[in-house]
């Protein structure tokens, strides 16, 4: 491996957080030690119990929160605000519903003060790679769930982040839809090249799309496994158990995680 590919592009060094108790009790411990890194051009999705303080470390990764104690780097710079360089695809496809399509997506290019002329070739360009040409002066509400998904992903491709966040972005999507998302944003990273770090609650999903999983505790969250998956790809979203060496690396996945929610085999 050369060592620009085994660069850390994103890097969560011995996080700690706490927030206050809304009912004045003690501070609740969210997370007691977390550390892990996204090396350049990899796909990490992070695993856990539901409230082990996952979207709290996206969130710290774009800036939106500062950890109690420890740093997060991106390219070896600590993050202390928000981090604009960084691609974030929220669990919400949050899309402005007077704005239409294009104009959604051409939005970070205005903030950045970019001509229309300019931005809009750049935004069509984006709409292409999503394959949602035609649907440009739709309004939101006339676009179905996995459209928004889709136009949100477009919205953060069209300034070509070399970082990407993604916070379960299709955990609302109905099974089809989501092994048809899953497909394509494997199809677009791999001529992208970005580094991704994904957060799921689907087992599958991360074993899939990923280079490694990364498994959290219960609160407070520790990091109790880091899963290389070295599956070869294009991997089949829609036949996983097609993928040579999949079943294996599911269960690999799957035996920590359900130690961890304390699940007994069945006997
Ligand atoms: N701003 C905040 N103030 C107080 N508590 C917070 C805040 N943000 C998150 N929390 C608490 O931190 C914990 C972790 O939340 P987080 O959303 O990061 O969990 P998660 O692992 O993403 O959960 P899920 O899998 O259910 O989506 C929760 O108990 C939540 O109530």
């Amino acid at each position: 491996m050369t060592e620009a590919a085994s660069a850390s592009v994103l890097r969560f060094s011995a996080i700690q957080q706490s927030f206050a108790s809304p009912t004045g009790d003690a501070p609740n411990v969210v997370i007691s030690d977390v550390g892990f890194e996204v090396k350049r051009g990899k796909f990490v999705s992070v695993i856990g119990p539901s409230g082990c303080g996952k979207s709290t470390l996206i969130q710290m990764a774009a800036g939106l929160l500062k950890p109690s104690v420890g740093m997060v780097f991106h390219h070896d710079r600590e993050v202390t605000s928000v981090n604009r360089t960084i691609g974030f695809v929220p669990q919400q496809a949050q899309l402005l519903p007077w704005k239409t399509m294009i104009e959604n997506i051409e939005f970070p290019l205005l903030l950045r003060g970019m001509a229309l002329s300019e931005r809009r070739a750049k935004a069509m360009e984006a709409i292409k790679r999503v394959d949602l040409a035609g649907f440009e002066s739709h309004y939101p509400y006339q676009l179905s769930g996995g459209m928004q998904k889709r136009a949100s992903i477009a919205r953060m491709l069209v300034y070509k982040p070399d970082t990407i966040l993604m916070d379960e972005p299709f955990g609302a999507l109905d099974a089809q839809t989501r092994m048809v998302m899953q497909h394509d944003l494997q199809t677009m990273l791999a001529t992208e090249g970005a580094s991704v770090l994904f957060v799921t609650h689907d087992i599958t999903e991360a074993v899939l799309l990923s280079d490694s999983v990364v498994v959290l505790s219960r609160r407070p969250a520790r990091v109790i496994a880091e899963i290389p998956i070295d599956l070869p790809r294009p991997r089949d979203m829609f036949e996983p158990y097609g993928t040579p060496g999949f079943a294996e690396a599911y269960d690999r996945v799957w035996s920590v995680f359900r130690s961890e929610l304390n699940i007994r085999r069945a006997a």
